[in-house]
């Protein structure tokens, strides 16, 4: 059995990491494996992709988008934070958003987008983080196969581990394509919305107030 499919077995669940990042040639052998179950499956759907003009080269293309995009936060380690010295000690709610979330869902193999939102109470003692470093962090945690409910988990969870903030809360707001496009099909105004609160944030609900306060406005976008 090759190295990958291995590492591929001790991974327990789809939207979790494998123990160790994968590299660059370990990926390219994910993918010339992916492609050849990928062929196979279309000759089961009877899918001519050898002589059809318009599906040649997809099972190629479809396993480079599963290993280098949908699937690539189990792959690479979480992005790097940047911090900064809290030099004038600022302890107050940030609030940054809407970050656009791409992922996928673990039950269709759909897309879900939407916007997540995350509050910082920062410590005064502690550090301030880049702000497009939450950015990195939804997108990391999106490119696997997530439900909602573990997916806003996980990134409040590395959040914290990672920065140790007096308190932090993430909201996500999410259109589930495995509902709209098939099954039930839902309205595409259907949305799912949940939270996740840490710390001071989860105990003071002037604070989570605030958050929201601060989510609907940024929602709504700049007055015109
Ligand atoms: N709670 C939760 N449910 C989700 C999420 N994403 C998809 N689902 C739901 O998970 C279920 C998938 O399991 P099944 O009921 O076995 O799928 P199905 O028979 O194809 O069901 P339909 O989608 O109703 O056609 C569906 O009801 C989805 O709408 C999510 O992030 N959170």
């Amino acid at each position: 059995m090759s190295v990958t499919i291995q590492r591929l077995r001790r991974a327990r669940l789809g939207n979790e990491a494998l123990d160790q990042a994968v590299g660059q040639a370990e990926r390219a052998a994910m993918v010339e494996s992916a492609e050849k179950k990928l062929e196979e499956l279309f000759d089961v759907l009877r899918i001519d992709h050898r002589n059809d003009h318009n599906t040649r080269g997809t099972p190629r293309r479809v396993a480079k988008m599963f290993v280098e995009e949908v699937l690539r936060g189990r792959y690479e380690a979480p992005p790097r934070i940047t911090e900064f010295d809290n030099t004038h000690g600022f302890d107050q709610l940030i609030v940054t958003g809407p970050i656009d979330l791409r992922s996928t869902c673990a039950h269709h193999l759909m897309p879900i987008y939407g916007q997540v939102f995350v509050g910082v109470l920062p410590s005064a003692e502690g550090k301030i983080i880049g702000l497009s470093k939450y950015d990195r962090i939804v997108d990391h945690f999106a490119a696997r196969l997530q439900i909602q409910e573990e997916l806003v988990r996980q990134i409040g969870q590395h959040i914290v581990e990672a920065t140790a903030p007096r308190g932090l809360a993430v909201r996500i707001s999410a259109v589930h394509m495995c509902k709209t496009q098939r099954g039930v099909r839902a309205s595409h105004r259907s949305r799912m919305v949940n939270c996740s609160y840490y710390g001071e944030l989860a105990e003071d609900q002037k604070l989570k107030d605030q958050f929201m306060h601060e989510c609907i406005a940024l929602e709504r976008g700049p007055a015109s």
